[in-house]
């Protein structure tokens, strides 16, 4: 199921890029549209006023080729993403050529590709006054009109601060470790004496924890059910939008979505009958908020909807990618897994009865966890950088992103950057992190795996404590795996195992 849609998100890819060459080529029919015009490229058939603006204009443009007529330079982009051995080849070449700042064409758009971590970092921080998010139209779709990622200005603070309050009260922190603990426990006690694959079993863990705090639902068949469905609305968000083709990606997607919308309006319509109930989750903080947040209009059950669905995408694909590739890069580290386990080991023996919960004491005491969560977040990239839009003429390093210009951050960059990581950017080295302050962690240029600014991941505290006891608990259960098929890390459109990850493991 996994390995089919993500066949299919790679043959969307492909397909993406003929649909653009489709639409585009027909919208230029329609107004006219000329490569040369649009872009300030000197164009000879246009008068001599236009010249000059269009000569004005490229002139401060960043350097670089807006590639082939219709497709730009997306094939290139997208095979060196889809590419195990050489990820970041177009970066490279395009670094090697026109600098940090260059312009390109991508998927459909001008664009101007930030190499260079400071410039990303005042991309992300400028968010609603220079540039504004911006996602495939696919998204919206799939995710909803009311999705945070959709939401701007007010509407965005508000849905974003019930998260962000939610995730960071007492209620929460007192009930999020025995909740990670208990499923990662039911998935680690299932691996032992077969082949797991990693991958779809940290995605389960991973969609429990989530489904659990922000629904409160429980285990059982209606939850796997659930997961698959997710998966294809996954799938569909990252595809073409070929809506005519009932076996499409985009079409499957689409459908998933309609019967999840039906299951979580049950779900939301029966819980505001139940509003006393006190159920510690991100659905009851929602209704709160309503009632006593002193806003003017209240969130309808659609607009929570479409919320709560991107919040369950975004958790659970995310953590489950980390998940899966730590235990690749652990595999091959088997002195920082000796660490790791040691650091584990301690924590254990610490207790009075081996069966006793973990403390969000212990939590903090995870050092080296952090290191190793830092050095696969670093490494792995679950976002390859963040597309903005200019909402105005922005002027960086001397050259200008015309208004309307999407401007990607290519946030792996920093992550490769020899200047900062030294000689052996690639390596798994989880040392790297000791000496490096908590500012190093949390909003420096050079280390930016969940975005910065406005935007920056909701879930990000989430997710390390999520990795961080599921890691305890595997490396206290088992002493290591093997693979026992050869598998590689893709990075398109997100990070994935092509089988994955198949393992054995054994037992400590
Ligand atoms: C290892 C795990 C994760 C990584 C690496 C990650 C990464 C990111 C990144 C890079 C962004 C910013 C995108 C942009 O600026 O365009 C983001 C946004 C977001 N993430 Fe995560 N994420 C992770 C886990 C989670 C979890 C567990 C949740 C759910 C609670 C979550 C919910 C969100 C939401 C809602 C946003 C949008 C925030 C907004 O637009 O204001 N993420 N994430």
């Amino acid at each position: 199921m996994v390995m089919e849609w993500r066949v299919g998100v790679v043959m969307g890819s492909l397909g993406l890029l003929l649909w653009f060459v489709v639409i585009l080529r027909k919208r230029s029919w329609r107004a006219g549209w000329s490569w040369s015009s649009r872009y300030g490229v000197n164009n000879s058939k246009k008068n001599n006023n236009n010249k000059a603006a269009a000569a004005a204009v490229a002139n401060l443009l960043p350097p670089g080729s807006l590639g082939w007529p219709l497709l730009g330079e997306s094939l290139q982009f997208v095979a060196s993403l889809s590419s195990a051995l050489s990820p970041d080849s177009f970066a490279q070449q395009h670094l090697a050529k026109y600098g940090d700042v260059f312009k390109t064409h991508l998927f459909g758009h001008p664009t101007v590709v930030s190499l260079d971590p400071e410039v990303n970092k005042f991309v992300m921080n400028n968010e609603g006054r220079l540039f504004v998010a911006s996602h495939p139209e696919s998204f919206e779709e799939l995710f909803g009109k009311y999705t945070i990622l959709a939401a701007r200005g007010d509407v965005h603070k508000r849905k974003r601060a019930v998260v962000v309050n939610f995730i960071n009260s007492e209620k929460f922190r007192e009930s999020i470790i025995p909740c990670v603990e208990t499923f990662a426990l039911l998935t680690l006690n299932n691996w032992k004496d077969r082949v797991v694959y990693v991958e779809r079993e940290a995605q389960k863990f991973a969609f429990r924890v989530i489904m659990k705090k922000l629904l409160s639902l429980p285990v059982g068949p209606d939850l796997e059910d659930m997961l698959k469905e997710f998966s294809m609305v996954v799938a569909g968000s990252l595809s073409v939008r070929l809506k005519m083709i009932p076996w499409s990606n985009y079409s499957k997607g689409l459908k998933a979505r309609d019967r999840i919308i039906k299951k979580l309006t049950g779900i939301i319509e029966g819980r505001r009958k139940d509003f006393d109930n006190d159920y510690n989750d991100l659905l009851q903080a929602v209704f709160r908020e309503d009632r006593h947040g002193g806003a003017t209009t209240s969130f309808s059950t659609e607009d929570i909807v479409d919320q709560i669905l991107f919040l369950l995408a975004a958790g659970y694909d995310t953590v489950a990618a980390i998940i899966t590739s730590t235990m690749f890069f652990l595999r091959r580290a088997p002195e920082a897994l000796q660490t790791l386990r040691e650091e584990h080991e301690a924590i254990k023996k610490g207790k009075i009865n081996p069966a006793e919960n973990l403390t969000w004491a212990d939590y903090k005491s995870m050092t080296f966890t952090q290191h190793v969560i830092n050095e696969s977040l670093r490494i792995t990239n679950v976002g390859f950088g963040a597309f903005r839009t200019a909402l105005e003429d922005v002027k960086i390093k001397g050259y200008t992103i015309p208004k309307h210009w999407k401007v990607l951050a290519y946030l792996r960059s920093a992550h490769f950057n020899p200047s900062i990581y030294g000689p052996d950017p690639y390596a798994f080295d989880p040392w790297r992190w000791q000496d490096q302050s908590e500012n190093m962690i949390n909003g420096e240029a050079s280390f930016m795996p969940f975005g910065e600014g406005k935007r920056r991941c909701v879930g990000s505290d989430l997710a390390r404590l999520e990795l961080s006891i599921f890691f305890h608990h595997l490396v206290t259960r088992f002493r290591n795996w093997e693979l026992i098929e050869e598998d590689r890390l893709t990075y398109f459109p997100t990070p994935h195992f092509m089988k994955s990850l198949p393992v054995v493991l054994e037992a400590s």
